[in-house]
């Protein structure tokens, strides 16, 4: 062989999409130092299966070679408008930074062992030579029967497939008591964490970038994307290929504008030079610190970390988080000098973080244990069995297979792609993607899903329970849409989230529903967050300020005595908790209220889906710090006055309570437990 024929390595990235803590590069770098190979071809595929690619035909070519991207179950996309953006700039991120470093991304559009195998053939008919074919593994179904593919066409030209550890997770699987082995994963997290004891001492180091990288193979050496598809060669273009599917909205009726004055609590663009910043600006503005109080927050960007996305798609990798909180909590640089916590060593804001990453971790490896049955209908429980898109996950026998199985409504099949059939639960589950169900919590957070791929855990616990143990429908539906409008969409996270609240997963209480109206009380006391996302509810006043005395507002100025007047008037602020009701529930406005804003005959103000009754009664007095809100049902436990129909927490601070104890009394028009819901006169 000619000392000029080039030995490639191709590097296929996934959910890998950064250059520091990521050994591949170290290790290419290093086999290009002694002459292994040449030259590395890092290498993106988006997958036609999980992204639609229609956007990318060339201009004279309408017919795609592959069938759309959408779920099995509801028919939706799978990845939407909010992911595609932060997916295209994350890549081009890496792309930036390979090519500072004389490399680049090449990017193709198909399955990735049509892409490999074409790139093999292309290089060994030119002469050269592919000394590897490397990627990262991953959790999945999809996932593995990507990898066995592409080793398979590796394999079949004898050229060497390896399969990396991916190490974008917080606690490496090697440090973790399961003796290798998921099968000895807890089916219970918090004896999983237990098991761990203290998260802190257990992530491994994280890597640095490589200083330099092997050259990017010449342009002979790498095949055109093969046709009808056509790459773009700019960010702006990639994202409008990747969008030009969603050009006229994604096929719902009522899909919600975004309102005037709110702005979204995830504004960031994806990729892992973002990421650095997000992360080094909640350790500069202490947000770390509080993430313990804020962290059930509804509104803003920094009650929350907002890393999932980054995580998501590895721009970042959990062992980086916990290596810049460490580096505060120990003072070690200065960043994040002037925030409370620093130096103080671990507190309660970064080892509630930790918590979280943990939970991560705990959702993949509940995947390596069961498998498939993260898309069973009956979860990981596995009451049933049957599979993801089998021939049982189709019938309707599937709900009535065991007694104490929740009977879970269906849609009819083809979903929600155009031109299915559709039934009563097709129409509930469109009114639940677009925040039309008549309950405020539960439509502000579908509306800010759809606005801007985020909403907060909180709202995604309500909103998860709500459309599987108020409505009934069919769990899976709900999690695909979520995968389909998330930003952050994550298999096991996602999947393993949903089958949790659904009670088929791996929550102890399985039985537990949340309670929309108790919970937007404990956390949206005002109904901000409500009347942010929907805004047909902002003409109710909820706030009620006592006048302020004329001096505090004088021509000349407040004094100081005027000032005190002003602040007593502010913090004598109160909730009118009727109203407050209002918001929760637009149903319950009197006519009067409901002409006034325009909301008569209104479909989700007048039949909501699900009716919940929180009577108001006892003393209204005024109260600061309660607002007149006096949370009803055990649990709620804030005195007389709003009455819940049911139980509350059983105790620490979901709100949620149990199932078959909970129940929503029922009003004239809509059904009030799950089941027996209609609206339209069904
Ligand atoms: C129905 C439902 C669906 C979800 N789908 C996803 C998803 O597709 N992708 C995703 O990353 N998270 C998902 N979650 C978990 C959680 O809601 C998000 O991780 C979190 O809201 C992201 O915001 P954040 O980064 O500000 O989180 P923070 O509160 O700041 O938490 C820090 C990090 O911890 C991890 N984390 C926090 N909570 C969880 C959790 N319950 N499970 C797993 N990891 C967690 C995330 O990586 C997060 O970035 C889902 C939760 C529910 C109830």
């Amino acid at each position: 062989m000619s000392a000029r024929t080039p030995r490639i390595l191709i590097y296929l990235l996934r959910k890998d999409l950064r250059l520091s803590d990521n050994n591949i590069w170290h290790e290419t770098a290093k086999l290009h130092a002694e002459g292994t190979l040449t030259h590395l071809l890092p290498l993106y595929v988006f997958n036609a299966v999980q992204v639609e690619t229609s956007g990318f035909l060339a201009p004279d070519t309408n017919e795609s070679p592959f069938p759309e991207a959408r779920s099995k179950v509801g028919g939706f996309w799978r990845c939407g408008p909010h992911r595609t953006k932060f997916l295209a700039e994350s890549l081009w991120d890496v792309k930036t930074g390979l090519e500072q470093k004389q490399s680049d991304l090449l990017l193709r559009v198909g399955h990735s062992a049509d892409v490999v195998s074409g790139i093999l053939d292309h290089v060994l008919e030119g002469a050269g030579e592919v000394v590897g074919v490397w990627m990262v593994e991953e959790e999945g179904t999809e996932e593995k029967e990507e990898e066995a593919a592409v080793r398979e066409v590796a394999e079949a030209k004898e050229v060497e497939f390896k399969l990396w550890k991916d190490e974008k997770y917080f606690i490496d699987d090697d440090d973790l008591p399961l003796n290798h082995d998921a099968s000895n994963l807890d089916n219970v997290y918090t004896n999983f964490r237990k098991d761990i004891e203290r998260a802190r001492k257990y992530p491994r180091q994280a890597l640095p970038a490589p200083d330099t990288l092997p050259p990017f193979p010449s342009e002979h050496s790498v095949p055109a994307q093969p046709g009808p598809f056509v790459i773009p060669t700019t960010l702006e273009s990639l994202i409008s290929a990747l969008n030009e599917p969603f050009s006229e909205g994604l096929g719902l009726a009522n899909q919600p504008q975004m309102p005037p004055e709110t702005t979204s609590a995830h504004p960031f663009s994806g990729g892992e030079t973002a990421g650095r910043e997000r992360l080094n600006h909640l350790i500069r503005s202490g947000a770390m610190t509080r993430y313990k109080e804020t962290r059930n927050g509804l509104l803003g960007t920094d009650y929350s970390t907002k890393l999932s996305a980054f995580l998501a798609l590895g721009c970042l990798t959990a062992r980086q988080v916990h290596a810049a909180l460490t580096v505060f909590e120990e003072g070690i640089d200065d960043i994040g000098a002037d925030a409370e916590g620093f130096g103080g060593g671990e507190n309660e804001g970064t080892a509630a973080v930790r918590v979280e990453l943990l939970w991560r971790d705990y959702m993949r490896l509940c995947v390596r244990k069961f498998g498939a049955r993260l898309f069973d209908l009956e979860g990981f429980q596995g009451k049933i069995g049957g599979g993801y898109g089998g021939a049982s996950a189709s019938t309707a026998e599937e709900g009535a297979a065991s007694s104490s199985a929740p009977k879970w409504k269906r849609i009819p099949p083809g979903g929600m792609a155009p031109g299915g059939a559709r039934n009563n639960a097709t129409r509930a589950l469109e009114a639940f993607c677009v925040g039309q169900t008549g309950q405020g919590l539960i439509d502000a957070a579908a509306r800010e899903l759809v606005l801007t791929g985020y909403v907060s855990n909180r709202a995604r616990q309500n909103a998860a329970s709500f459309l599987a143990k108020h409505l009934g429908l069919d769990w899976r539906l709900g999690a695909e849409w979520y995968e389909c409008m998330l930003v952050d969409y994550d298999l096991a996270s996602n999947w393993g989230n949903w089958q949790y609240v659904a009670g088929v997963g791996t929550d102890p209480r399985a039985g537990r529903v949340f309670n929309p109206v108790k919970q937007a009380l404990d956390y949206d006391g005002r109904g901000e967050y409500i009347r942010a996302w929907v805004p047909e509810l902002r003409g109710i006043q909820v706030v009620m300020t006592p006048a302020i005395p004329a001096a505090a507002v004088g021509a000349a100025g407040p004094s100081k005595e005027d000032e005190g007047a002003a602040a007593a008037a502010a913090a004598a602020t109160t909730v009118h908790q009727e109203r407050l009701m209002w918001v929760y529930q637009a149903w319950r406005m009197p006519e009067r209220e409901k002409r006034r804003l325009g909301l008569k005959g209104v479909d989700w103000v007048e039949k909501p889906l699900v009716k919940i009754q929180f009577s108001v009664e006892g003393p209204k007095k005024p109260s600061p710090k309660q607002h007149y809100l006096h949370r009803g049902g055990r649990g709620g436990g804030a005195g007389p006055g709003f009455r819940g129909r049911g139980r509350g927490s059983p105790g620490g601070g979901s709100g949620a309570s149990s199932s078959g104890s909970w129940r929503s009394a029922g009003g004239s028009g809509a059904g009030s437990s799950a089941g027996s819901w209609r609206r339209g006169g069904g």
